[in-house]
């Protein structure tokens, strides 16, 4: 049995990506206003669009702190960032979906946000992925890097040098198929289920133009 173990450098690596994912956390808690209040859809969608901008600038930030990122040609760090925005999005909802919350919390909040003004067809793909993560119970290095190689998929559109975010990516995904083996000793396919979730993330992420084209308003 091979015995897994994380470099020096590998940590140091997982340091720098999990307190930048921590430290640009969503400015305020979205969770939080909708336990609070009860909102319109006009106001759901002006929500909902406040938190895609200022996720975006959330992500362009986290990004500057990926060892490396910096390094790509500039226009193949627009076209990652440009081509991972959604997923990124639809991954920080996850995550905030599936943070531990006093009992009734998360029953509220999947009802508020069945009721926001998203249209019925897509409720039920975008909570099954919700929970898909949430059953996975990652720990906050593995949401970090799991994000980062969102960012790092070679095969965004108008990437031009392939090759090197294949690179970059192949140095997350050795860090994090340590890490998952490290942190589930007793499921080995853990890593396994961890990157089946960015295919399903993927497709959500295809329905998000219909998604907010569709969104219900009164
Ligand atoms: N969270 C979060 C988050 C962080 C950054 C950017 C957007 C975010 N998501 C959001 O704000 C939306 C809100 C916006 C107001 C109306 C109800 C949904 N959201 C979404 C959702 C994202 C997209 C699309 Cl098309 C439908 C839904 N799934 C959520 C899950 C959660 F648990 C949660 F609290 C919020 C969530």
């Amino acid at each position: 049995k091979e015995k897994v173990e994380i470099t020096k450098e590998q940590q140091a690596l997982m340091k720098i990506i999990t307190d930048a994912y921590n430290r640009h956390q969503i400015p305020q808690d979205v969770a939080k206003k909708l336990l609070q209040d009860q909102y319109s859809a006009e106001e759901n969608f002006l929500l909902l669009t406040e938190m895609a901008t200022s996720q975006v600038q959330v992500l362009v930030e986290f990004t500057k702190n990926i060892p490396g990122f910096l390094s790509l040609d500039r226009e193949d760090q627009i076209a990652l960032l440009k081509g991972s925005a959604v997923e990124a999005m639809f991954l920080r909802s996850a995550q905030v979906f599936s943070r531990k919350m006093p009992s009734g919390h998360t029953e509220v909040l999947e009802e508020r946000i069945r009721k926001s003004g998203i249209s019925e067809e897509f409720i039920t793909p975008m909570f099954n992925f919700y929970k898909s993560i949430g059953e996975l119970h990652m720990v906050q290095e593995e949401q970090a890097l799991l994000t980062t190689v969102t960012i790092l998929t070679p095969d965004r559109p108008y990437v031009k040098d392939q090759q090197a975010v294949e690179r970059l990516q192949e140095t997350m995904l050795d860090v994090l198929r340590k890490l998952c083996v490290l942190q589930h000793p007793q499921e080995p396919q853990y890593f396994a289920r961890l990157l089946g979730r960015l295919t399903e993330l993927r497709t959500l992420s295809h329905y998000h133009t219909e998604m907010l084209a569709s969104w219900r308003m009164n």
